[in-house]
């Protein structure tokens, strides 16, 4: 089978080799190897037990990204926090493709009190042979209009973060929460590592580039997503995560395309597309 469960984590197998693993809390993607190497990062003191979100993978942040002063739900929201649904394999030619749900009446009553609108998401992950992609669709099965953020807050392992580069920021107006919320614009050609960083980078163009520092590359390709999070923890929020090694901001960058700066506003009963697509090349 391309696609099984095991303890609620679905691993998936493409005929040329590549693997995936999506764990059903919070529908996060844990592991995508591709010729052998997991470009993937999970912490090794990442709890897999569904007591917190994992640290590492591609947790998905919905419905809000941070914490919202009038939405007293969790930092990031709780969809990386809950169980979601399997809805099992749609198995295409050359892709394997599995689908995961999660629905407002999957969620503690606490959150649905804090967002109290009815949804219906359904997450979508497809491996071929160099790519992962990840797509959101989002229904709004009330009658009036909510809002909402979603990101898909993917960490990528690397060797040495201090050698990786992120292509195709420049000229973007960004949020620098490391420096008290500055708003300032990139000038960089390429964005480097070398220590705190927690940016938000609007307005960003879909297709942009994850040099990893050994000479291969990751093409970050969004849809219908406007923003770039850049985030590496550094020594000192290293030291404070308590499902985070030390040294282990060393060994991964986050690069996470998201609707974050402005709310998505989505009528009663429409839906809303958005993903993204990874591609070693
Ligand atoms: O610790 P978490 O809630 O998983 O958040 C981890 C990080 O997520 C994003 O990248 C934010 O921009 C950071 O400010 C935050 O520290």
């Amino acid at each position: 089978m391309p696609a099984h469960e095991s303890n609620k984590v679905i691993a998936l197998e493409h005929p040329s080799g590549s693997k995936a693993e999506i764990a059903l809390f919070g529908a996060t993607v844990t592991s995508w190897i591709v010729d052998d190497i997991d470009h993937i990062f999970v912490s090794k003191d990442a709890k897999r037990d569904g007591s917190k979100a994992i640290r590492g993978g591609i947790p998905i942040c919905f419905p809000i990204f941070g914490t919202k002063e009038k939405i007293a739900l969790p930092q990031h929201g709780f969809a990386r926090n809950n169980y979601w649904e399997y809805l099992g394999i749609v198995n295409d030619n050359d892709e394997v493709t599995v689908r995961f749900g999660l629905k407002d009446t999957q969620i503690p009553q606490e959150a649905r009190n804090a967002w109290p609108h009815s949804f219906r998401l359904t997450y979508t992950v497809s491996l071929t042979e160099k790519s992962l992609k990840s797509v959101c669709h989002l229904k709004n099965e009330d009658e009036d209009t909510f809002e909402f953020n979603t990101l898909l807050h993917t960490y990528f392992r690397v060797t040495d973060v201090t050698r990786t580069q992120v292509q195709g920021l420049t000229n973007c107006e960004y949020i620098d929460k490391v420096n008290a919320g500055a708003k300032l614009v990139e000038e960089n050609e390429k964005v480097t590592i070398d220590g705190e960083v927690d940016r938000v980078y609007k307005k960003v163009q879909d297709k942009i580039l994850l040099e990893v520092g050994d000479g291969s590359s990751i093409q970050i390709e969004k849809n219908n997503l406007k923003d770039t999070v850049v985030w590496n923890p550094w020594v000192e929020k290293a030291q404070a995560m308590g499902d985070f090694g030390n040294e282990e901001y060393k060994n991964m960058i986050c690069v996470e395309a998201g609707s974050v700066a402005d709310w998505v506003v989505l009528a009663g009963g429409q839906t809303w597309t958005a993903g993204q697509t990874l591609t070693v090349v």
